[in-house]
């Protein structure tokens, strides 16, 4: 198959071979007889994002998501693999539960990691010798699923976890720094009062030094603050950031309400200024989704009660395009493709996945930039119906493509000169583990 005369996103034009799973060849004028061309002049080809934060919900909340809706919607945005989190039930804590939701990541048409979990009964031994994809999300304070940890326990993991050469990504805020005076609140806001900026600065401080004392680089999962970036980015660390985080902030909470509420929570408007600055600099490494769905009913309640977490998984690259193609902003086509491919190929070692070049596999996404459409929560394909980016500016793909599957086409790009409205097709695809097929490592 040929991927004729796409845009890539450093601007150059080229053809793209594809072979089996993977590309053969990235070249000019690359022979086209006996080959299905799909033509691709005047749009741009981005390499799948690598989506390494997302809440997939199974085993144990199938009603928030499984691993056939959260995949179709990741596949429908662009992102070709994604990681799942451990707080699940069972939690991904030992072989039992890595292998449970092994069987339910079988459904995902993308491919997949699964990271592993941290609390009191967790069985590192076992655990660690799965084809885990990484240690975390470790939760230094409790969030959806109340897996907070205490310091002791987190510089345990930690150990064991780099003996094994398994990364470990952290949930960085220390409850020891809420400010118990917001609970007297009771608007949407006082989430944000009530988990502080200065949470998150405190426990990245610490979550990184007690890595450098071990020798031990670790990964910072959805920093929301400058300062939390700026610590870790200084000592060494690596940091993920979320599309609500660098594109919302407390002014969005008096329309969100508690569907806006989330861990770590929105930012007051100057620190995403700041967060922005660093993700178009250079010094945030990637942006992770955080995809953590809950119900339009769940959601529906007092702010203290509703559950924290947002969707994203779909929308995440479609608002970066849109970010792109104003120049105002600041960030590039290839920014954005670096910060969600490259990178996380390069932090997570994923070497077979993140570029397009010869050898690599072929994970692709099509996308034409001249024209942007409105996000509506219900065209949307995951369970969760609603999003906090209901009417944001955004460039869907016209099609995904997962190791050399085009596993979704986007309904009115099919066939472009017919004017009636069709329906978005998903292909069947098994996803891979993208650490490899077989149930246990390799000693
Ligand atoms: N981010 C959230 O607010 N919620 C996440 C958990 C998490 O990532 O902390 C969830 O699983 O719902
Ligand atoms: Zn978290
Ligand atoms: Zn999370």
């Amino acid at each position: 198959m040929l991927i004729r005369n796409a845009t890539l996103p450093d601007g150059r034009q080229r053809d793209v071979r594809v072979r089996g799973e993977s590309i053969a060849e990235v070249g000019r004028d690359l022979d086209a007889s006996d080959q299905h061309v799909i033509e691709a002049t005047g749009k741009r080809l981005f390499p799948g994002m690598i989506d390494v934060h997302v809440h997939f919900r199974q085993p144990g909340y199938p009603h928030k998501e499984t691993w056939e809706s959260g995949s179709r919607s990741a596949a429908a945005g662009g992102v070709t693999a994604v990681v799942d989190q451990p707080n699940t039930d069972p939690p991904t804590i030992d072989g039992e539960s890595f292998d449970q939701k092994a069987e339910f990541a079988a459904d995902s048409v993308v491919d997949w990691g699964i990271n592993g979990g941290v609390t009191a009964d967790w069985i590192p031994n076992v655990l660690l010798r799965r084809r885990l994809f990484a240690l975390g999300e470790v939760f230094l304070a409790d969030s959806t699923g109340d897996m907070g940890i205490e310091a002791d326990l987190f510089a345990d993991a930690l150990e064991a976890a780099t003996d094994n050469d398994v990364p470990v990504t952290v949930h960085a805020e220390d409850a020891d720094y809420f400010n118990d005076d917001a609970k007297a609140r009771d608007d949407a806001d006082a989430w944000s009062a009530f988990r502080t900026a200065k949470a998150e600065e405190k426990a990245v401080e610490r979550a990184c030094e007690v890595a450098q004392k071990h020798d031990a680089t670790i990964h910072i999962a959805h920093t929301s603050t400058p300062e939390g970036v700026d610590i870790a980015s200084e000592a060494g660390m690596t940091t993920e950031v979320t599309p609500h985080h660098l594109l919302l902030s407390r002014r969005d909470l008096s329309e969100l309400g508690t569907f806006g509420r989330m861990n770590p929570p929105l930012r007051r408007e100057k620190r995403r200024q700041k967060l922005y600055e660093r993700v178009v600099d250079g010094t945030v490494d990637m942006i992770a989704t955080d995809h953590a769905p809950h119900t339009r009913e769940e959601k529906d309640a007092g702010i203290w009660d509703a559950p924290s977490g947002v969707p994203g998984v779909e929308t995440v690259l479609p608002l970066l395009l849109a970010e792109a193609r104003d120049p105002d902003s600041g960030l590039t086509y290839e920014r954005v493709r670096d910060l969600t491919a490259r990178n996380p190929a390069d932090v997570f070692d994923i070497p077979q996945k993140g570029a397009i070049e010869a050898g690599k596999d072929a994970d692709l996404v099509l996308v034409d930039t001249t024209e942007t459409s409105e996000i509506s929560g219900a065209a949307l394909h995951s369970k969760c119906d609603w999003t906090p980016f209901e009417g944001h500016d955004a460039v869907f793909p016209e099609w995904t493509m997962v190791r050399g599957t085009v596993v979704y086409e986007r309904g009115d790009a099919l066939e472009a000169d017919d004017s009636t409205a069709q329906e978005d097709v998903f292909y069947d695809h098994q996803g891979e583990n993208v650490r490899g097929a077989d149930s246990e490592r390799l000693e």
